[in-house]
């Protein structure tokens, strides 16, 4: 929970009066191009920047008067690796047992459990210099839930990933919801990520512009588009336009059709057309689509903006 939580680097504002509450055991998505604030938010809840104003709750506990207790519950996967590479898996998470005092007889069952979670127990004895980028991470994954934190913070988990190895660590933390009873509190500026989360907030220029589920973000934009390439594609928007009062814009894609209803518009979108129609598509709205609604223009052109640095991850 966060109430007016703000950061600013000198004179500038990165996170502005955050007010938010992520619902516990869920996977809650923080959405925004490079630069949006999400990596300071994230800071600011795992204790590892002060806010300059406001304050938050993480796992019941104050973010600046109870630091001690908030690092205790939760776990934090950085934006780059922070592993030692010339240890082993096992060595790592004995390490970082250590740390947070798991007790002896209680280690190893502790390990092991956390190794198959991610699927690397019969790799637990190579050093992770052998290991892919995407077992890396799932290693970063398996050592934040060590302690059996109640959050799990990651920021940006996937980045640096190609799809395949993508598509496996959400598989991981698909499993995770399932299994266990962790919030998992993420960063992203990858929309297909996103679609991932039960919930999201969506993040812009250090505000946040709104939050809810996909399904909620998407329904506010309330129209479908309809694609369609036809022989001639100006004498088409012209003719959308005069027989059924529709705005039609057209560039690369073709002809391009907002409406509330895409599927029920096809026929008489095709009838009203005096030439041969090449391809029809419907697509209902997206999360760029309603990130535009939001911020006036799309995730993409925000990201185009240069990015701001990550949350400091500890050097070893
Ligand atoms: N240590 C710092 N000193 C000065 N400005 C900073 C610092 N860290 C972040 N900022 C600025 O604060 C703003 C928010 O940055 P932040 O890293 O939180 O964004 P982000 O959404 O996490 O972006 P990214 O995806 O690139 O990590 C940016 O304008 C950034 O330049």
């Amino acid at each position: 929970m966060a109430e007016g939580l703000t950061r600013t680097y000198g004179t500038r504002q990165a996170v502005t009066g955050l007010n938010l509450t992520v619902p516990t055991g869920r996977t809650f998505g923080f959405l925004g191009p490079n630069g949006a604030g999400k990596s300071t938010t994230i800071g600011m809840l795992c204790t590892l920047l002060r806010p300059t104003s406001g304050r938050a709750l993480v796992a019941g506990y104050d973010v600046t008067r109870e630091p001690h207790e908030v690092r205790r519950r939760i776990g934090l996967v950085f934006q780059e690796s922070t592993l030692d590479v010339d240890l082993t898996a096992m060595e790592t998470l004995r390490f970082h047992a250590d740390l947070f005092g798991i007790p002896r007889r209680r280690r190893l069952d502790a390990i092991m459990d956390m190794l198959e979670l991610v699927e690397l127990a019969e790799r637990r004895h190579a050093p992770v210099r052998t290991f892919s980028g995407g077992m890396r991470r799932r290693l970063e994954i398996a050592r934040g839930l060590l302690h059996t934190p109640r959050v799990l913070f990651l920021d940006e988990p996937t980045t640096g990933l190609d799809p395949q190895t993508r598509a496996a660590i959400w598989d991981h933390l698909r499993r995770l919801r399932e299994e266990r009873d962790v919030t998992v509190f993420l960063t992203t500026h990858q929309l297909e990520e996103a679609e991932h989360c039960d919930r999201i907030a969506i993040m812009d220029e250090g505000e946040l512009v709104a939050d809810g589920t996909p399904a909620a973000l998407k329904a506010v934009v309330g129209s479908d588009l309809i694609t369609v390439r036809t022989a001639d594609d100006p004498a088409a928007a012209l003719a959308v336009r005069e027989h059924l009062g529709l705005e039609a814009e057209t560039d690369t894609d073709g002809l391009r059709i907002r409406v509330a209803d895409g599927a029920a518009w096809v026929p008489r979108i095709c009838g009203a057309l005096p030439l041969t129609v090449h391809s029809l598509t419907v697509t209902p709205p997206t999360l760029d689509d309603a990130f535009l609604h939001y911020t006036g223009r799309t995730i993409r052109e925000a990201d185009s903006k240069p990015a701001g640095p990550a949350i400091p991850a500890p050097r070893r």
